[in-house]
């Protein structure tokens, strides 16, 4: 298990170790004391969630606020997605700033988004399976958010256009 710094402080990459033979392969998706021991995290994560989509689906950028807040350790385990992670920690240098990194079945690269950020992906392959662990309970009333078209941001979801597909409670946000 290996850890890749991000532009922003407290968001890295997990890529986990794979270990490939006759079968197949095989990896730890999390491991608890060799996490804490890379990272300084001492994370009771509490729900698992998965999430299946088809090509030119955003979800996002969603974020829990208050005491609900979430950090979340994602990955997606079929097909290709850009996963972004933007900074709305309000006494962060990098503030506003986001990370954006292509997370796949094949690449089996983790993103670990801490609380404080909103976070989102597009689906860049026919399908994708995304699964994610969360330090917090799912809260309904404390969601919140940032457009995924926001023009603060201006991110590029390297999607075709006319193919986006969005929830009608992220149109709103
Ligand atoms: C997120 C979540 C949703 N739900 C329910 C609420 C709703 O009826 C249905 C679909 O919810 P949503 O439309 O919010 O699902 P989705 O748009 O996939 O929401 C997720 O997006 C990604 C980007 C994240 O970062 C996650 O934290 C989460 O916000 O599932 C739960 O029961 N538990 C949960 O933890």
């Amino acid at each position: 298990m290996k850890i890749i710094p991000t532009a922003i402080d407290g968001c890295f990459v997990i890529e986990p170790a794979v270990f490939k033979d006759g079968r197949g392969y095989f990896m730890e998706t999390f491991n608890a004391a060799k996490f804490k021991e890379l990272t300084g995290i001492d994370t009771p994560f509490v729900q698992d969630n998965e999430s299946y989509s088809n090509y030119g689906v955003i979800r996002g950028l969603h974020l829990q606020q208050g005491k609900h807040a979430q950090a979340k350790l994602v990955r997606c385990i079929k097909g290709t997605i850009l996963d972004v992670a933007v900074d709305l920690r309000k006494e962060s240098k990098t503030y506003m700033q986001y990370v954006a990194v292509e997370l796949s079945g094949e690449n089996k690269k983790q993103l670990y988004v801490p609380r404080g950020f909103a976070h989102g992906y597009s689906v860049l392959s026919e399908e994708a399976l995304f699964a994610y662990k969360c330090d917090n309970f799912y809260n309904k009333g404390s969601e919140g958010g940032l457009r995924y078209d926001d023009p603060r941001l201006n991110i590029d979801w390297q999607l075709d256009a006319s193919k986006v597909l969005v929830s009608d409670k992220d149109i709103k946000l």
